[in-house]
């Protein structure tokens, strides 16, 4: 998959079949609309082409008031799209200029005259250009004087649900990471280097592995305990995680992101983890001593292996 991240002479696109939007989870919905834009380039030899802005437009436009939250990174993002055989991405760099061009100053100067567009599919509720001013009529009499065409998908649902990148969000800040991952259609991921804490885990016999994320932008669910599924390098491990500020042992509320894993005895500081969120099993507490934090502990790990062994 080609990642084109700025428009010039030197790239060519192939009769592009395009496709707009910030696409953030690359949920069901995005999947389906991906593969079968995919197919349609195959069959008919053109290349199809995802055109996604980065920075996100809402950090670039309101950068003090608005804190975008995402569900993927940029990079992780492009690895759920490389998997579904986009033959590329542009991520145009969104600046405040750009977003003064109205929608037909956007689509004749960046999609006619420098991508050659030869068909576009947007979804249902898609606006873009100036103040999300440009509408699917607007792109199609655009369509007619360019020489392109426009298809308008439907909402794609999961049983009565419109599924859509807000709502997998909501989910995961209300701690619903299943419903998160159901929509989704994979696990939500949380990933960075593992950094020293106050090494108090391993006093009471549950040394945990302190994430530090590289990711701001980085949505982050509700504070309290999840069973994990750990990743690092090629292993995959079985793991109990909490997100908190750790009111027992800890009084600056700071949030930390720490996972214990199941049967491991390593020193793993420094190291890159990829933990995959799957279900959460209770709110943080504030424990009267040590020892209690440690009882609830050994019960996380009993509820976070009942959950992996009743997916056998
Ligand atoms: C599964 C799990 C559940 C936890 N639950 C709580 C909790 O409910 N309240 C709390 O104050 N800390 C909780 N903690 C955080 C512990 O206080 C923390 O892991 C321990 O103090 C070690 O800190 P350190 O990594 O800085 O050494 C939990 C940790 C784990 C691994
Ligand atoms: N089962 C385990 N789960 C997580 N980390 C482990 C495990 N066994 C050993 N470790 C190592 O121990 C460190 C955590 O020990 P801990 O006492 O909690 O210190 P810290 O406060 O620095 O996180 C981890 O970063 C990792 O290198």
């Amino acid at each position: 998959m080609r990642v084109v991240r700025q428009l010039n002479s030197e790239e060519k696109f192939n009769r592009p079949i395009l496709t707009l939007g910030t696409y953030d989870g690359v949920h069901l919905g995005h999947q389906e609309i991906i593969r079968s834009l995919v197919e349609k380039a195959r069959t008919e030899n053109k290349e199809s082409v995802l055109f996604t802005f980065d920075p996100h437009p809402r950090k670039v436009l309101y950068p003090e008031s608005y804190s975008v939250k995402l569900i993927d990174t940029v990079d992780e993002k492009l690895e759920k799209l490389k998997e579904l055989g986009l033959d590329t991405v542009i991520l145009f760099p969104f600046t405040k200029e750009f977003s003064r061009l109205s929608a037909m100053e956007f689509v004749r100067d960046v999609l006619v005259n420098q991508i050659g567009v030869s068909e576009m599919h947007i979804g249902h509720d898609h606006h873009f250009g100036k103040n999300r001013e440009g509408s699917f009529q607007e792109l199609q009499e655009l369509g007619e004087l360019y020489d392109f065409s426009v298809f308008q998908l439907p909402a794609i649902f999961l049983e009565e649900t419109a599924i859509s990148s807000t709502k997998i969000r909501n989910a995961i800040l209300d701690g619903n990471v299943e419903y998160a991952n159901q929509l989704l259609g994979s696990s939500f991921v949380l990933q960075g280097k593992v950094v020293k804490g106050q090494q108090i885990g391993r006093t009471i016999g549950f040394p945990t592995a302190n994430i530090d994320l590289d990711n701001t932008e980085k949505i982050v669910p509700k504070n309290g305990v999840y069973a994990a599924q750990v990743h690092i390098g090629s292993k995959s491990y079985h793991a109990v995680m909490n997100i908190g500020t750790r009111p027992t042992i800890a009084n600056n509320g700071s949030v930390t992101i720490e996972v214990y894993l199941f049967d491991f005895n390593e020193d793993i500081y420094d190291q890159f983890i990829k933990v995959e969120v799957k279900q959460r099993i209770r709110d943080e507490q504030r424990f009267e001593n040590i020892e209690d934090l440690k009882n609830q502990i050994q019960l996380d790990e009993i509820s976070a292996r009942n959950y992996f062994s009743s997916l056998i």
